[in-house]
């Protein structure tokens, strides 16, 4: 049985505002040379800021670890070689989890700065600047991940 009980739905209006709400954050902290973009949750999030940070200089660590809602095997097929163990750049990612994919990433770029839109509370210790803590019970369904469909009415069990 899967360890989360709720579903919180993200819609493509939503996630944009929370993207322009870290990119002011961010712009706020300072000048970044790039962004290291973890795909692919963080793809979409890096794309927002990329626009509204003017930043042109991205690149992909490659690292997936879920199927579905399940944990599966970890894998890393790339991760760039950084200067300076990636000051002065950003980390991108949609949310942390367990926080295992960004403790890896960490691992390896540990003056880059890791930003994130969402947060569950046994990742948010890996992360320098989000946008909106979620319970760990919660599963966050991103827009990416959603088509529009019928609803019954609620009196029909909608
Ligand atoms: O904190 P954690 O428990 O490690 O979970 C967070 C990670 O899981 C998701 O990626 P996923 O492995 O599903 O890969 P995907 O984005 O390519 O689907 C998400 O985009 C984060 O990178």
């Amino acid at each position: 049985m899967s360890k989360y009980e709720l579903d919180f739905f993200v819609s493509w209006e939503e996630l944009h505002k929370a993207g322009r709400l870290l990119a002011k954050t961010l712009h706020e902290l300072g000048e970044w040379k790039g962004i290291l973009t973890v795909t692919r949750g963080g793809m979409v999030p890096s794309a927002i800021i990329a626009r509204e940070l003017n930043i042109r200089l991205i690149d992909t660590i490659c690292i997936s670890s879920y199927d579905g809602q399940d944990r599966g095997n970890f894998q890393l097929t790339k991760a760039p070689k950084q200067d300076n163990q990636g000051k002065g750049w950003l980390i991108i990612d949609d949310l942390v989890d367990t926080g295992k994919t960004a403790a890896e990433v960490r691992a390896r770029y540990p003056n880059a700065h890791f930003a994130t839109i969402y947060a569950k509370p046994a990742g948010i210790e890996y992360v320098d600047s989000y946008v909106e803590e979620v319970t760990q019970n919660t599963w966050i369904r991103f827009p990416w991940d959603m088509k529009l469909s019928y609803s019954d009415p609620i009196v029909k069990g909608g």
